[in-house]
């Protein structure tokens, strides 16, 4: 409101002009009192100022001595008394009230004193002040130039159409998986590399791809895309898998049908009861036909022929009956097994090749062992109709030591490694997005290199890089920068560590927390080279404290090597020569975000007052 309401200070001149209450300045005037445009002068005095409890008729909060710019007649009165010694009491101001009639005939109540009311037109200072309040909490921040042409290009879920230094993985890709396209089956393929090396958007492109040749040579072929992070059970992944094929069958079967009730209704309106049989020739694509009436045409494309309009019927009864049949799998509550028999039953429902992409391949093995692995990848012997190949994506290159020899060597058939980015190759990546996602000119030079170098120092990861330019395109919007600069790029830098700190540290065991606790107090009280010996000793305390029970001194060393690892602190092992060695450590991360964290669970909330504690610990 109180933007708002200053706002016309900005517009109208009235009171640097000939403010009324100036210094010294006497508001006695009836003419500038009553908003006489002409008698004052006052361009914006178009209006009965007193009439709004704005004597300047500006809505100017200062002048009409309302510092909140309420607009509240009351508040005005006050302030004037108290600036105008000639306007008389605060109740003769409050109690004398004449009526003013707008333009619109509505009746204003004026407070002034001892005043004729000529009619005035308010109605210029009405629109006005709607005017201001039409400006929204959102205004301001849509009027600055964006700075962004298409933030989603940015984003994670998004799939780009080019993926610059992957194409020797994408075309090995290829060359497994054009079999599909031959009506072969492809080899099973195992993806490897680090986080953000490009692994998913690769092969949802190639998964992509596929399916377009596929439908463009009329080849029958699917990719069932699954994240095993989400989907993470034998159950779920084989019921998500059953339903998309059961979504895909009818589908197909009401293709069918509609093309199937069609020719009846043709045939039967025009040859009555005899019937020509190339009319009943019904090209019924790839779906499981009588095998006898079934004949193979051209193009490769099975043609089904019918003798009468009776044996259509059947035709279409049993394709109905097959749809009514397919019972989608609830989301728990089948045996397993029974969930596993309609997925087969729906996979085989008509010839295809169908490629089952395992994303995050580990989370499902480690979640839920590799049973899944093991039925998928013996499905093939026992499939009539279709084959399946499964294409499975990890960043943890030990997963497979977990899996059954089998498994192991049928799922490894082809391996291919996704390296990590160096900084070149990332600067490329993000310039190509950058392109799209930015308005021309929206990024100083240095913005992509220092994006890169950044990425390229954390493994090569390409969504780190995207993720510090979004949000560095983020940072200079939000303060309204006409460019994205490298302090931009700092800044950023900066948020996601802090984010990735706050996010580390929120989710960790309260044991965990009660350790890092200790070691941020003893850093708070100038404590360097910390040992573990005087953690624990501040462990026990803060223990006892919030009733916590108290772990050995070898548990509370383990969990700073987790700590350690995690890259929260920095612990490193001295040797103290004949007392053995110990571990002193540092924190490596900011100090009072991590203690806010820290302080925001519940438990560690309770420690009202560590100082003691501190005081108490061993000096070295
Ligand atoms: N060569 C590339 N060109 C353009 N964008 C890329 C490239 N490589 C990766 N990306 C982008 O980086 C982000 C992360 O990529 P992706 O999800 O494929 O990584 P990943 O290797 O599967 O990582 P994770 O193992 O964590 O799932 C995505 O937004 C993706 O579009």
């Amino acid at each position: 409101m109180d933007e708002d309401d200053t706002k016309p200070v900005d517009d109208g001149d009235s009171r640097d002009d000939e403010s009324p209450v100036s210094p010294g300045g006497d508001r006695t005037d009836d003419s500038q009192l009553v908003g006489d445009p002409e008698g004052t002068g006052d361009p914006e005095a178009t209006g009965d100022p007193e009439a709004t409890g704005d004597p300047e008729g500006t809505g100017d909060p200062e002048a009409t001595g309302d510092p909140e710019g309420t607009g509240d007649p009351e508040r005005t009165g006050d302030s004037r008394e108290a600036t105008d010694s000639n306007t008389g009491s605060v109740d003769d101001v409050l109690t004398t009230g004449t009526s003013v009639k707008g333009s619109d005939g509505t009746t204003v109540e004026s407070r002034s004193r001892d005043r004729s009311s000529p009619e005035v037109d308010i109605g210029s200072m009405v629109l006005e002040d709607d005017e201001e309040d039409d400006k929204g909490l959102f205004d301001d921040l849509l009027s600055g130039e964006p700075i962004f042409e298409n933030k989603e290009v940015l984003r994670p879920s998004y799939t780009p159409h080019k993926l610059p230094h992957r194409s020797d993985q994408i075309n090995q890709m290829a060359t497994i998986l054009v079999s599909a396209l031959r009506g072969e089956t492809p080899s099973n393929i195992l993806i490897y590399g680090k986080t953000g090396t490009g692994k998913t958007a690769s092969a949802k492109f190639v998964s992509q791809e596929l399916e377009s040749t596929s439908q463009k040579y009329e080849v029958p072929c699917d990719v069932e895309y699954i994240n095993c992070e989400v989907t993470d059970t034998q159950y779920r992944v084989l019921a998500q898998l059953a339903n998309k094929f059961i979504e895909k069958n009818q589908d197909r079967i009401q293709e069918r049908l509609e093309r199937l009730r069609e020719v009846r209704s043709d045939v039967v309106r025009n040859g009555d009861a005899r019937v020509d049989e190339s009319d009943l020739e019904v090209n019924e694509g790839d779906l499981r036909v009588d095998e006898n009436r079934q004949s193979e045409s051209s193009d490769g494309v099975d043609i089904v022929k019918f003798d009468s309009v009776g044996e259509l019927d059947d035709r279409i009864e049993r394709l109905e009956a097959d749809a009514d049949g397919m019972e989608e799998v609830p989301m728990t509550g089948w045996p397993t097994d029974r969930v596993y028999s309609t997925f087969f039953e729906a996979i085989d429902y008509r010839e295809r090749v169908v490629v089952i992409m395992l994303d995050e391949i580990d989370k499902l093995v480690e979640k839920s062992g590799d049973d899944t692995l093991y039925n998928l990848s013996r499905m093939n012997s026992e499939l009539e109709n279709s084959r399946i190949s499964i294409m499975g994506i990890s960043n943890d290159l030990k997963f497979t030591d977990f899996l059954d020899p089998r498994v192991k060597s049928s799922l490894g058939e082809e391996e291919i490694v996704f390296p990590p980015y160096d900084a070149n190759q990332l600067r490329d990546i993000l310039q190509h997005r950058a392109d799209v996602a930015f308005k021309p000119d929206a990024l100083t030079e240095d913005v992509i290199p220092l994006c890169a170098a950044f990425a390229a120092q954390e493994h090569g990861d390409a969504r780190r890089a995207l993720d510090l330019l979004r949000t560095a395109g983020e940072l200079a919007e939000r303060s309204q920068a006409d460019l994205v600069r490298e302090e931009h790029v700092r800044q950023a830098q900066d948020k996601i560590e802090l984010d990735r700190v706050v996010e580390v540290v929120r989710t960790l065991p309260t044991q965990s927390k009660i350790v890092l606790f200790s070691i941020i107090l003893l850093e708070k009280n100038g404590v360097h080279n910390i040992n573990t010996g005087e953690v624990f000793n501040i462990y026990k305390r803060l223990c006892d404290e919030i009733d916590a029970d108290v772990l050995t001194q070898r548990r509370v060393t383990d969990l700073i090597s987790e700590l350690d690892m995690l890259g929260i602190v920095n612990a490193v092992v001295v040797s103290k020569g004949r007392y053995g060695r110990t571990k002193e450590m540092n924190l490596s991360v900011p100090t009072e975000e991590t203690e806010a964290v820290l302080l925001s669970d519940s438990r560690l909330g309770d420690i009202e007052n560590a100082q003691p504690f501190v005081q108490a610990r061993f000096d070295n």
